[in-house]
């Protein structure tokens, strides 16, 4: 079936979602150490909802055609749309689901969770029923337990705020409030990773080793609040240091490969105060602290002309 032949009605109804940023505390944040995340507005998603005769059907850049065809990597986002539906009390059916996202997807930057929420957002919308906060993050939460296995919880609830987040699993939120401007870039290694696998890996090694393990997923969250107290008063350079201390730990975790290895040394010898993972690691992006903002614009100069696919520079502004 060709999207382009669906015909729809005039009812539609749009949902947005930008993505995040984990400025440090990833995989710890699983086992229950806190992590700091960032929204990140510069990249994100946009489902749009159309009224049509017949099965639901999606529209986007990972599956075009009727939902209960849909490939095994839409399962997640498929349960979300379900138990919305169920909720809303809408038949499933005679839906358009038109996704369009920004985002690269097994980057890190929380794809998956973006497009859950920004279709969830669109499902309410169409209905024309509000929501609370709470209830947007169990049916996005349906999606993530589906692609990530035991997520935190991190992606869904930086996704929905508009402030930096201070993050544990058993007492979700709290917010940063930065001090000064910090200027980081994102770089995009290229290479997809895979966060379950990632996850798993971590949790695999923790049963092997565990008093090792465990020691290095405290001294990520113990670095964690040390990057609190960086963005809220010690500033830039002590943060940078936080960040290379965070990403020796990752290494020793064996979430960060050669590519994302490679491309942090690059960022430091071109004078980034620190630069780390961001995400689930084993490719994906990493996130570099510049000096200043003309630094940050040099650094993602080199960093492209160094083989990154996709580079933004990013400012996290000082709030009072
Ligand atoms: N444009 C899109 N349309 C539909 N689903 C998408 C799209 N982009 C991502 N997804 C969903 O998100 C999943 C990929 O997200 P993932 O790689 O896990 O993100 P991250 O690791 O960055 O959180 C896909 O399997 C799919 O379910
Ligand atoms: C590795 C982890 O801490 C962050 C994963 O981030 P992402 O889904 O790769 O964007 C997993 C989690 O918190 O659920």
């Amino acid at each position: 079936m060709s999207i382009e032949k669906v015909s729809t009605t005039e009812k539609t109804a749009i949902g947005i979602a930008h993505s995040k940023l984990i400025l440090i505390g990833e995989h710890a944040v699983v086992h229950g150490q806190p992590a700091i995340a960032i929204p990140f507005p510069l990249v994100g998603v946009e489902s749009v909802i159309e009224r049509i005769s017949g099965p639901i059907t999606f529209d986007s850049t990972f599956y075009q055609g009727p939902m209960d065809a849909a490939p095994i990597t839409l399962d997640g986002i498929i349960n979300s749309i379900e138990a919305t539906l169920d909720h809303l009390q809408l038949p499933k059916r005679n839906l358009l689901i038109r996704v369009k996202s920004s985002i690269p997807p097994g980057k890190g930057l929380g794809s998956s969770a973006s497009v859950a929420i920004a279709i969830i957002r669109s499902l309410f919308a169409y209905a024309e029923v509000s929501y609370t906060e709470k209830e947007l993050l169990y049916f996005a939460d349906i999606a993530e337990t589906f692609a990530h296995g035991s997520p935190s919880g991190i992606d869904t609830l930086t996704i929905t705020s508009e402030s930096p987040v201070w993050f544990e699993k058993e007492n979700p939120i709290s917010y940063i409030k930065p001090s000064s401007d910090f200027h980081f870039i994102v770089a995009d290694t290229g290479r997809i990773g895979d966060t379950r696998s990632a996850v798993e890996s971590v949790a695999h090694l923790l049963k092997t080793a565990p008093r090792k393990i465990h020691a290095k997923i405290e001294r990520i969250g113990e670095l964690t609040h040390h990057a609190k107290y960086a963005l809220e008063k010690a500033g830039r350079n002590f943060l940078g240091q936080v960040l290379n201390e965070a990403q020796k730990e990752l290494e020793s975790l064996g979430v960060s490969d050669a590519g994302l290895n490679k491309m942090i040394k690059f960022a430091r010898e071109e004078g980034a105060i620190g630069a780390k993972l961001t995400g689930g690691g084993n490719g994906g992006c990493i996130i570099a602290l510049a000096k200043n903002e003309v630094h940050s614009r040099q650094l993602a100069e080199k960093l492209k002309k160094f083989g990154a696919h996709a580079v933004w520079p990013f400012v996290l502004r000082k709030q009072d």
